[in-house]
C-alpha cells in the first residue's frame, strides 16, 4: 500500500495533453510543438517554474479538461502502486482566469468516482489557496468551495513561498478547521524554517509540504520528530527546481535519521521528470536508499494519509 499526499492536480498536466486540450478548446498556444514545449521545462527556482505551471493551465476549461486532467493522474498512480492519493488543485489558479469554480469541482470529482471504479485508487481532494494572490480572494474562494459544497477533505497553501508567510492566512485556515477540514501548507521548501513554526502554530497544519528547511533549526525538528507531524517531500521537484543541489545530496537519508515521519511524492510530475515510482527508483539507484528504507516510506505515507 502506498499513498501519494503531495500532487497538485495541475502539475499532472502532460505535454501531450496541453496541446489536445489547446486543440479541443481553440486555445493558441505559445509553442510550435512539443518539442518546443519541453524545451521551457528548465527551471532556476520554484518561481520560474509556477510562470510555466500557471500559463500553462490556459487550456484548461471545462469540467471534461478537469476529469481528463485528473483521469490521466489516477491511472498513472494506480500504475506507480499508489492505493491511495490526496491531491491538491488551486482554484484560484483557474477562477482569477473566468473559468467557475463549478466546473473544476465537479470535472475533479467526477474524474475522483472514475478513478475508484476504474483503477481501484482511492483518492481525495485538498484545495489549495495559492499566497500569492490576494489574502481576500482566498477568503472568498474558500466560501464559494462551501457553497458548493465540494467535495474536499482540506484545505493547503501553495504558490510562491518567500515573502507570503502563513501568519497571513490564519482566518481562512481556521474557518475551514471549524468546518472539520484538514489543514496543510507547504512551508520550508524555500522559505524559512520560521514559515513551518508559522504553519504549525498559526494555521494548525497537519502536515508540512516539503519542510526540508527544517533542518536548519534543530529545536524545530525535534517538535516534528515529538509531535510526529508528516513531511511530504518531494525529491525531483527539490532538484529539478534547485532547492538541494543533487539528488545524491538530497537530506532524505539525514531525515529518516532524525526520526522524522517523511514520506515521498511526486509533487508535479508531469514538469520534473517521474511519478511516485520513478522517484523511489530514483532514491534507490542515486541516493542508495535501502528496501527497507523504501518499506518505511511506504508505510509512513499510509500512517501520513487522511483516509
Ligand atoms: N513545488 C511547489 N511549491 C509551491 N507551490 C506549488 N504549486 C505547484 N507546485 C508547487
Ligand atoms: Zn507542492
Amino acid at each position: 500500500m502506498l499513498a501519494e499526499l503531495h500532487v497538485h492536480i495541475e502539475g499532472t498536466l502532460e505535454p501531450e495533453l496541453i496541446f489536445a486540450l489547446a486543440e479541443r478548446n481553440r486555445v493558441s498556444l505559445p509553442y510550435a510543438d512539443l518539442d518546443e514545449l519541453r524545451s521551457r521545462y528548465e527551471f532556476t527556482d520554484l518561481q520560474s517554474f509556477l510562470d510555466l505551471y500557471y500559463a500553462n493551465m490556459q487550456v484548461l476549461r471545462t469540467a471534461e479538461d478537469f476529469t481528463d486532467l485528473a483521469k490521466a493522474y489516477l491511472r498513472r498512480a494506480a500504475q506507480a502502486g499508489v492505493t491511495r492519493a490526496e491531491f491538491f488543485f488551486d482554484p484560484q489558479a483557474h477562477t482569477s482566469r473566468g473559468v467557475p469554480l463549478a466546473e473544476v469541482v465537479e470535472g475533479l470529482a467526477e474524474a475522483v468516482a472514475a478513478g475508484r471504479r476504474e483503477f481501484g485508487v482511492d483518492a481525495a481532494m485538498i484545495a489549495s489557496v495559492v499566497r500569492d494572490r490576494p489574502v481576500h480572494e482566498a477568503e472568498e474562494v474558500f466560501g464559494e468551495l462551501l457553497r458548493l459544497s465540494a467535495p474536499i477533505i482540506g484545505l493547503g497553501l501553495d504558490s510562491a513561498e518567500v515573502g507570503y508567510p502563513p501568519s497571513l492566512f490564519e482566518d481562512v485556515f481556521a474557518r475551514a478547521r471549524a468546518e472539520g477540514l484538514h489543514a496543510v501548507a507547504h512551508a520550508g521548501e524555500e522559505g524559512p524554517p520560521e514559515y513551518v513554526w508559522q504553519a504549525l502554530d498559526l494555521l494548525g497544519a497537519e502536515r508540512i509540504d516539503h519542510g526540508i528547511r527544517s533542518l536548519e533549526d534543530p529545536l524545530l525538528v525535534a517538535r516534528l520528530v515529538d509531535e510526529q507531524i508528516p513531511l511530504t517531500v518531494c525529491p525531483l521537484s527539490n532538484v529539478r527546481l534547485r532547492v538541494v543541489d543533487s539528488l545524491e545530496r538530497h537530506p532524505l537519508p539525514r531525515m529518516l535519521e532524525a526520526g522524522l515521519l517523511v514520506t515521498v511524492n511526486s509533487d508535479d510530475p508531469a514538469y520534473f521528470g517521474g511519478y511516485v515510482d520513478d522517484t523511489f527508483a530514483a532514491l534507490r539507484d542515486r541516493l542508495g536508499l535501502t528496501d527497507a528504507q523504501r518499506e518505511t516510506l511506504a508505510r509512513n505515507s499510509i500512517a501520513a494519509s487522511f483516509g
